[in-house]
Formats: structure tokens, C-alpha cells, sequence
């Protein structure tokens, strides 16, 4: 049985912890860590048939085959390259933290000699199977355009370095428009979706991102539209906020499900 650890035990975490412990696929979650000791604790407290150990990356890795970040940009950096020397698969919900060219290619580098594998779910958007195969030939953009409620967007450096005043915006407001590069960096919990889909696609710099602020909203909309020599495709997914935090999608766990149920299933579906 796949043996897993969590680092992270915030909405995504715990969605994960809910799936396994409900039987959803054959995975034991071996240990969870979270740098705030009352998220272990909610976390612990809400499952049913699981008992995970509490214990940090350094030392889980000893004895897990997947590790799951469901954290931060700052834990990429902190316990990705580690769990790779220790021969653990990985999975990263952070995504936005490989817009850092040298943490791409040192964790890319160490999955190569070790063998390992690095699972960057598709998150919040739809469509990355079709960008996947159109990547085999030429790709001439990828566009990613997010709206949000204002109140989604707290907290974003940009917002905080551009002193924009979420709570004042009236109507549908482009806030940022730009490289995927500086849409992750400006914007960490709000748009790792630019990262996955320029990771797959045509990188950083050629992706494209708008991030527009709508109060008329109480969804989290993602849009792509991608062109290149086999045509031309388009994607549209409106998110339920997840419930616990207004940043992040529903989907978003889902797909981290979706995507620990492929790691086990013989069957692959999709590109
Ligand atoms: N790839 C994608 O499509 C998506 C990615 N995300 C990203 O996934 C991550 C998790 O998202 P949520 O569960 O919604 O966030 P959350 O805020 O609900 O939970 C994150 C948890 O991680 C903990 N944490 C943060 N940094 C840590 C560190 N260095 N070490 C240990 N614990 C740490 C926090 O204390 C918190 O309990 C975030 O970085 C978020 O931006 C979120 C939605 C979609
Ligand atoms: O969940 C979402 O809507 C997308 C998100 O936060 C991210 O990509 O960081």
C-alpha cells in the first residue's frame, strides 16, 4: 500500500487525510506535519479510521514512498529536494515556486538521479490534457485569465506592494496583467494554476496572466486558451471556493485526489 506524508495541514491536507480515511483509494497515510500545531490537532480530531504520526519531513522521509506538499512556496524549498535524496516520489500543490528557474532544475535534477517522480496536479483549471499533447508540436500562446472576489486576492503581495484597495473595488477590475513569472511571485496562494499550465505549456515568461478582482462574484473563475498548430483550445471552470479558505478552489483537493487515485490505479486515463 502506498505510504504517504503530508506537509500542510490546511484545507488541501485535510481534504486529502478525509479521502483516505473515507476509503477512497488503498493509501495510509503514514505522517502529517503543519508548522502550526493547531491545524495537526483539527486535523487529527476530524479522522475516523486514520492515525497519523506527527512527525517532521526530515524524519518521515525515512519511511514514506510519497511526499504530499499541500503547504506553501516556502516548504517547496524546504522539504522537496530532501524527500528526492531520500527516494521519495513527490507531489506539489506549491507550484508557483518553480517560477524560481534554479529550484526547477536542482529538483528536477535530484528526481532524475534518484529516479523519483514529481506529480504537479492540475489544481483549479481544466484543460492541461489537451495543452499536454499540443505541446508535442507548436504552441503559439497560453493565456490564463483568473477572476476572483476582492476578498480572495487579500493578502497577495502585489496587492500589498501596489497598495490596492481590494475592499473599495466596485465592479470588475483587471488588477495585474503580465508574465506567469511575476503572477506566482505576486500572487503565491492565488495562481500556482499559472505555474502547472507554463510548466506544461510554453514556461514562464511566454505564459500569459490576468488576474481581474470581481465583487459580483462568489466563485473563483480559471480561463485558458491556448493556440497553436493543432488549433485553437478554450477552458472555463467557475470554482466553488473551497470552504475553509476563500483562496483556494474545491477543486483544487479534488485533483489532488484525483491525482494519489492515478498514482495506484493501473488504469490511466487522459494524456
Ligand atoms: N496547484 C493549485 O492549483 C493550487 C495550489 N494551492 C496551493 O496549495 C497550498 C495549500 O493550499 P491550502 O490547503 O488551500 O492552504 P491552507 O492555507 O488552507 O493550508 C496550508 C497549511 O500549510 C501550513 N504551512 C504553510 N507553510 C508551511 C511550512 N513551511 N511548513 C509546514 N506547514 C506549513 C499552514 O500552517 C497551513 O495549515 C498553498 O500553497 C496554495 O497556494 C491552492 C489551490 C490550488
Ligand atoms: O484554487 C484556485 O482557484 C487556484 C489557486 O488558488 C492557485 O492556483 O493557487
Amino acid at each position: 500500500m502506498l505510504k504517504i506524508g503530508i506537509i500542510g495541514c490546511g484545507t488541501i491536507g485535510t481534504c486529502i487525510c478525509k479521502a483516505i480515511d473515507d476509503g477512497l483509494m488503498e493509501a495510509e497515510v503514514y505522517a502529517i506535519y503543519d508548522r502550526n500545531a493547531e491545524n495537526v490537532e483539527r486535523l487529527q480530531s476530524s479522522l475516523v479510521n486514520l492515525q497519523p504520526a506527527v512527525m517532521e519531513a526530515e524524519e518521515m522521509i525515512k519511511h514514506i514512498d510519497l511526499l504530499v506538499e499541500c503547504a506553501s512556496q516556502e516548504a517547496v524549498y524546504e522539504v522537496v529536494p530532501a524527500a528526492l535524496h531520500a527516494r521519495c516520489d513527490v507531489m506539489i500543490m506549491s507550484v508557483g515556486a518553480f517560477a524560481d528557474e534554479r529550484l526547477f532544475k536542482t529538483v528536477y535534477g535530484i528526481a532524475k538521479e534518484m529516479n523519483c517522480k514529481i506529480y504537479l496536479p492540475s489544481g483549479a483549471i481544466a484543460g492541461l490534457d489537451g495543452l499536454k499533447s499540443a505541446a508535442s508540436e507548436q504552441i503559439y500562446s497560453v493565456t490564463l485569465t483568473t477572476q476572483k472576489p476582492p476578498a480572495g486576492l487579500a493578502g497577495a503581495p502585489y496587492v500589498v506592494q501596489n497598495k490596492i484597495k481590494l475592499d473599495e473595488i466596485k465592479s470588475k477590475t483587471v488588477i495585474f496583467e503580465g508574465k506567469a513569472s511575476e503572477a506566482v511571485k505576486g500572487f503565491p496562494a492565488n495562481v500556482n494554476v499559472a505555474a502547472t499550465l507554463s510548466l506544461a505549456g510554453t514556461g514562464f515568461e511566454k505564459t500569459k496572466v490576468k488576474i481581474i478582482a470581481n465583487p459580483a462574484l462568489c466563485r473563483n473563475i480559471h480561463e485558458i486558451t491556448v493556440e497553436g498548430a493543432f488549433g485553437k483550445l478554450t477552458s472555463k471552470v467557475e470554482n466553488v471556493p473551497s470552504p475553509n479558505n476563500p483562496k483556494s478552489s474545491y477543486l483544487a483537493p479534488l485533483s489532488a485526489i484525483a491525482t494519489l487515485k492515478k498514482i495506484i490505479d493501473p488504469l490511466q486515463i487522459g494524456t
